[in-house]
């Protein structure tokens, strides 16, 4: 597909989606799932670079391929070629036992469902991957996050006690409280109503612009992706555009064009 055209990205000459200074980066990835005639080429040679101290949202059509370039930066899914880089540490050539350690320590994971453990109260759901990983508690940071995600109040309250958003912001919390390198977020908003994905969205920019975090979030939603930093946009594989400082506008204007030159 043609590179559709982009607003113009952090150095002149550098290819749409990469960047000089990375906390994550692919080069040449490729997942292909299946075989022969039945195959699908999920990610056509992806080369990437997620800005250290940045929120990048990750759009494009169904199928695209967003999911799994996310899964495969995030060692949730193996590439079939190419090489994922978080931190420092190559994903892509790790063991499943360092894929999990690495998961366990340097990665938090936002999804669509808030994947909130029913039983313990949101104070324990937050610390819970610490205390998988019998880490101890920073009670400052702890401190800071609940105060950005707005539950001080709501800490002894358990899931079906708090409201869609209000989980959504505990499982925001979860992921930021071991300070991960990258925080990966699925749809984090899929399941919220508008008012409820505004909160979570504009925490998510205060986790990057107030506590330093690199958030990655895969988004249909234009109004989403207009609270981070840069969106990419994929087709068929591929990265084909970036757009930095985005609006609504901006990035429905990219999603259109995308759409025209697929027909
Ligand atoms: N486990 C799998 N087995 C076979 N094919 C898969 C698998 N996972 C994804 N695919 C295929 O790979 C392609 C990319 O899928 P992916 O889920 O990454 O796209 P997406 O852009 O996230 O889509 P959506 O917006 O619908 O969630 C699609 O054609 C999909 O059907």
């Amino acid at each position: 597909m043609t590179p559709v055209s982009t607003a113009p990205s952090e150095q002149a000459g550098t290819a749409p989606g990469t960047t000089t200074s990375a906390i994550a980066s692919a080069r040449g990835l490729e997942k292909t799932y299946g075989k022969g005639g039945t195959a699908v080429r999920a990610l056509a040679g992806v080369d990437v670079d997620f800005a250290r101290g940045e929120f990048t949202a990750i759009m494009g059509p169904s199928g695209s391929g967003k999911s799994t370039l996310m899964h495969c930066m995030a060692g949730l899914d193996t590439p079939t070629a190419g090489t994922v880089v978080v931190d420092g540490l190559t994903v892509s050539s790790m063991s499943q036992r360092q894929l999990t350690k690495l998961r366990r320590t340097q990665l938090g994971f936002i999804f669509q469902a808030f994947n909130l453990v029913p039983t313990l109260t949101a104070a324990e759901n937050i610390t819970l991957p610490l205390d998988i990983a019998r880490k101890p508690v920073d009670q400052a940071h702890l401190a800071a996050v609940v105060k950005a995600v707005g539950l001080a109040d709501r800490l002894g309250h358990r899931p079906s006690e708090l409201s869609g958003g209000q989980q959504q912001r505990v499982a925001c919390a979860r992921a930021l409280v071991s300070r991960p390198s990258v925080v990966f977020a699925d749809e984090p908003t899929g399941n919220l109503d508008s008012t409820s994905s505004r909160e979570v969205l504009s925490f998510l920019r205060t986790s990057v612009d107030e506590l330093g975090q690199s958030v990655v979030m895969v988004t249909h939603d234009p109004v989403a992706a207009s609270h981070a930093h840069r969106v990419l946009f994929l087709a068929d594989g591929e990265i084909v555009a970036e757009v930095t400082q985005p609006t609504p506008d901006s990035v429905l204007e990219v999603l259109s064009s995308l759409s025209r030159q697929a027909l």
